[in-house]
Parts: structure tokens; sequence; C-alpha cells
């Protein structure tokens, strides 16, 4: 048995709250096999080897009244998720039942774990790095297949191992500087200059790598916020019902019925788009309502990551399309698809006057946007925006992303960049052959910061703010 740093043993529903088939009731520490035990028909249970099974009652002794015929896993320290003692109870899954168990193993000398302190203490007693802690709240969270991998990657220790070797690396180095500095004033230098500017030009190239990957990370994480602009009557809401192929935006013949924004995800390929559909952008709304409505659209175009401009191929020529895209991204560096709807209505000739405007370079070339023509009522044409919708994100993200790693946390991102501006530091000042002493100091930070990410350095307030960020029995 080793030693964990825990004395309370904790409990909570580690399944969701609701009826379900089985609800699961986790223990941690170093009573939970005694508390189970107390309440638990099987008395061979105590004394059980760890990773068992066990069916049985459980049974209140102050009134001998059965709760439930439940199964309970029993792990043995160190060889559990908190590297606790640890008990799952596997009981039906109603409200009822689970609050009945719940009090009962309080009553037994349980508490009731805070949101995240199982894992916390998994982190704690150094089953994981803090990294790979946050990974698991990520992994639950994942609904896409990209989510899902790169968080799994990080769950596996595939960004803490290539952190540790940054560090492994920088810390070599740092030593041999302190060993300087322990020789103060005798001026000798242990630390090969040369050498040190190689290893940290190379450090920072991974380090800034991994800060690129975050550009997609972000992107993989919290979806692209793709904003469906357009004329009154363009047919926003059909494209959207379309996209996301179920009736959710209200559709109507009347020009100026999406007054809200209607948002909604769909996942194209593993990356995650939430669309947002917004009122007709009309230069002369009809009333209060439409002109608020309108205002708030532009505001949601400056702060989306991609714009769909949409515009009705009956109504619009090529030139009015582009003067219109231009208006609306004015002072924006953001990445647009033109859309022109309704091909079953327009004429060949509009349709011809658009090709002959787009051959050039597959573009619209005075705002340099890609153009897909589509019937959205008719479910014509969606493959092509899909694919354009895709190559947009890639092409801007995946390009940038060379290291196997994919940053997806904002708290990881921050520390590199602090530990890249540290490394820059560094190495402007053995370009002008700063003093040891600054080295040092600045290396120092560098190392400080990367530790942050995996928890080597890490302080009660950061703990907490992660924490309580998972959800209860996690
Ligand atoms: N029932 C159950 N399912 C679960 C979890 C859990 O805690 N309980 N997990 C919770 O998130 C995940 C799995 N994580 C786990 C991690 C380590 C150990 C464990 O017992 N580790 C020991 C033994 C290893 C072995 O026998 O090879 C160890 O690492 O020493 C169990 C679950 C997902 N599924
Ligand atoms: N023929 C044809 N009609 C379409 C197509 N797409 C949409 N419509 C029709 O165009 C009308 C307007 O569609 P909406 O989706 O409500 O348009 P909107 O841009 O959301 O309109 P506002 O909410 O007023 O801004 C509806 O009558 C749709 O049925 C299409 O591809 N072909």
């Amino acid at each position: 048995m080793v030693q964990t740093i825990f004395s309370d043993t904790i409990v909570a529903l580690s399944t969701p709250p609701g009826a379900g088939a089985l609800a699961v009731i986790r223990l941690s520490g170093p009573d939970a096999i005694a508390i189970t035990a107390a309440v638990f028909s099987k008395k061979s249970f105590a004394n059980a080897a760890g990773h068992t099974l066990h069916y049985g009652a459980l049974r209140d002794p102050n009134n001998g009244e059965i709760l439930d015929e439940v199964v309970a896993a029993l792990y043995r320290s160190p060889k559990s998720f908190t590297r606790e003692d640890a008990v799952e109870i596997s009981c039906h899954g109603s409200d009822y039942v689970v609050r009945q168990v719940l009090a009962l193993l309080l009553r037994h000398g349980a508490r009731l774990a805070e949101a995240g302190e199982f894992t916390k203490r998994a982190f704690l007693n150094g089953a994981m790095d803090l990294a790979q802690a946050e990974a698991i709240a990520d992994l639950i969270a994942a609904d896409s297949a990209l989510s899902h991998r790169v968080a799994l990657n990080q769950l596996r220790g595939g960004f803490s191992q290539e952190l540790r070797d940054l560090r492994a690396r920088l810390i070599k180095f740092a030593a041999l500087l302190e060993l300087e500095l322990d020789f103060g004033e005798e001026d000798v230098e242990f630390a090969d200059r040369t050498g040190l500017a190689l290893l940290l030009a190379e450090v920072r190239g991974v380090v800034l790598g991994l800060l690129r990957s975050f550009e997609l990370g972000n992107v993989i994480k919290n979806g692209i916020t793709t904003v469906i602009a357009g004329q009154p009557n363009a047919g926003k809401s059909t494209l959207l019902n379309a996209l996301l192929r179920e009736e959710r935006a209200i559709v109507s013949a009347i020009p100026g019925t999406t007054r809200d924004f209607i948002e909604d995800e769909v996942s194209i390929d593993g990356l995650r788009f939430r669309f947002v559909d917004t009122a007709g952008l009309r230069d002369n709304p009809a009333d209060e309502v439409e002109a608020i409505g309108v205002r708030r659209t532009r505001q949601r175009v400056s702060q989306a990551a991609l714009l769909l401009y949409l515009f009705d191929l009956t109504e619009m020529g090529p030139a009015e399309v582009e003067s219109e895209i231009q208006e609306l991204t004015a002072g924006l560096e953001l990445p647009v698809i033109a859309v022109g709807n309704k091909t079953d209505l327009a004429t060949p000739e509009a349709q011809a006057a658009f090709a002959a405007k787009f051959q050039a370079d597959q573009k619209f070339p005075a705002v340099q946007v890609p153009l897909v023509l589509l019937a959205a009522g008719q479910n014509q044409g969606l493959e092509a925006l899909q694919t354009a919708l895709l190559t947009q994100v890639r092409g801007s993200a995946l390009e940038n992303t060379d290291s196997a790693t994919i940053v997806t946390n904002v708290r990881h991102a921050r520390a590199l960049e602090t530990a890249a501006s540290h490394l820059a530091a560094v190495q402007a000042g053995l370009d002008t052959g700063f003093g040891t002493e600054l080295l040092a100091a600045d290396l120092r930070h560098a190392l400080a910061a990367l530790g942050e990410i995996t928890g080597e350095i890490s302080s009660e307030d950061l703990l907490t703010s992660i924490f309580t960020q998972f959800c209860i029995g996690k």
C-alpha cells in the first residue's frame, strides 16, 4: 500500500442524474472499502482482492432494510484511477435508489465529492499530470472524431511527453548556466554558447509550432462560428435547415421572418461548424425591431470566424454581390464564401453571368471570394458548399500545423506564449552577450511556464479553477 495524501473518503454519482438502466456511485479514499463493507451483504468483500466484482445487497444496518441489489467493483491502492482504495457501486438507475444509497454511504463516513475531485486526486496522487487530467474533461465533451482523437492523445500522455522532452533539454543547459553562476567572479563559461543558441532555436521552434497548432485546436474544440448573412428571402433559414438536415429555423415567404439568431452545430468531416442564421440585411428595414436585428447581424458578422454571404440568384447580379460583400466585411479580415441560392429558379443567363465573373480564378476577382451555386430548398449543391467550408478552414488552420500534437487548451496556449517570449529573451541575450545571470533567469521563467502546463508547477487556485469545471463524480 502506497501512501496517498488524503485522509477522507469521497463519494459521488458518476453517471448522469435521472433515471437510467444503471447508476454508478463511486467512492475513493482510505475508508472506501470499509464503508461499503458496512452496508453490503457480501461478507467476503472487506478482504477481497483488488480489481474484483461482487454481487450482493445494500442494506441499512440500522433497520435491516434492503435498498437495492448491486454489483460493487473493488480497487485496492495504488491500482485504481485515483491511486486510492476505491469502490464503484452499480445500482439500479432510479433517482430514489441513488439518493438512498448516497445518504447511506454519507451516514457511514463518506463525504460528497466536489466537482472534479476524483480526477484532482488522481493528479495529486501522481496517476497523471495536469494536462492529462484536463484531457479527461475534453474527452467527456468531445463530440467529433477529431476532438476525440486530440483529447485521447493528450490523455495518453502524448503532449506531456513532448513537454517533458523540451524541459529536459532546457534543464541541462540551465544547470550549466547555474554552475557558472556558482563560480561568481571567476570568468568561466561551462555552457557552450553556440550549442546553447542552437538548442534554443530548436526548442523555441517546437514551442512556436505547438502555439500555431492552437489555431486549429481552438477550432476543433469550440467549432467555427459561421454566420449566414444576406438579403431577406435569400433563403438563409432554408439553407441552415438543409445543413442541419432538420427543420429548426422558421421558413416563410414573408421577407424579414428571421428576426433573432438561430444557432446550431453541424459536424462536417470531424470539424464542428456553429452556424448562425441572421436577420435579413436590408438597407431600409420595415420597422424598429427589424432595424435592431440588422444592427445585431452586423455585430455578429464582426465576431464570426467565417461568413457565408447568401444571395438569391434571381435577385442579384455579380457586381451587386461583390459590393455587398465588400460593404459587409469592410475593415474585417474575415474569410467569406459567396453562396448563390435558387439555381432551380435562376435563368441560364443569370447563372452564366456568375460563371463568367467567377471563372477567372474560381473566385470573385474583387473580393477574392469563392462562389458556390445551389438550391437550398431542393437540397441541391450542398456537398459543394461543405467542400468549400472545409477548404476555407483547413486552408488557414491545418497548413499552419506541423506538430503531431494539437494544443486545444487556452491555458496551455498562454503558457506556451510565455515560454516562447522568455526563450526569445534568452536568444536575444545570447546574441548581445548578456551576463549569465540574466540568461539563467529567463531560462528559468521559460522552464516554469512549460512546467505549468503539466502541473509540475501549480497553485491551489489554478487547480481549483481547473477541476471545478469538471462534472461531479469525475
Ligand atoms: N468503471 C470505471 N470505468 C472507467 C473509469 C473508472 O474509474 N471506472 N475511468 C475513469 O476515468 C476510465 C478508465 N480509467 C481508469 C484508469 C485506471 C484504472 C486502474 O485501475 N488502474 C490501475 C490498474 C491498471 C491495470 O490493472 O493494468 C493502475 O493504473 O495501477 C481504472 C480506470 C473510464 N472507465
Ligand atoms: N425555389 C426555391 N426557393 C427557395 C430556395 N431556398 C429557399 N427558397 C424559398 O425562399 C423563401 C425564403 O426563404 P427563407 O429561408 O425564409 O429566407 P431567409 O433568407 O431566411 O429570409 P429572412 O428570414 O426573411 O431573412 C422561402 O419561401 C423558401 O421556400 C431554393 O433553393 N429554391
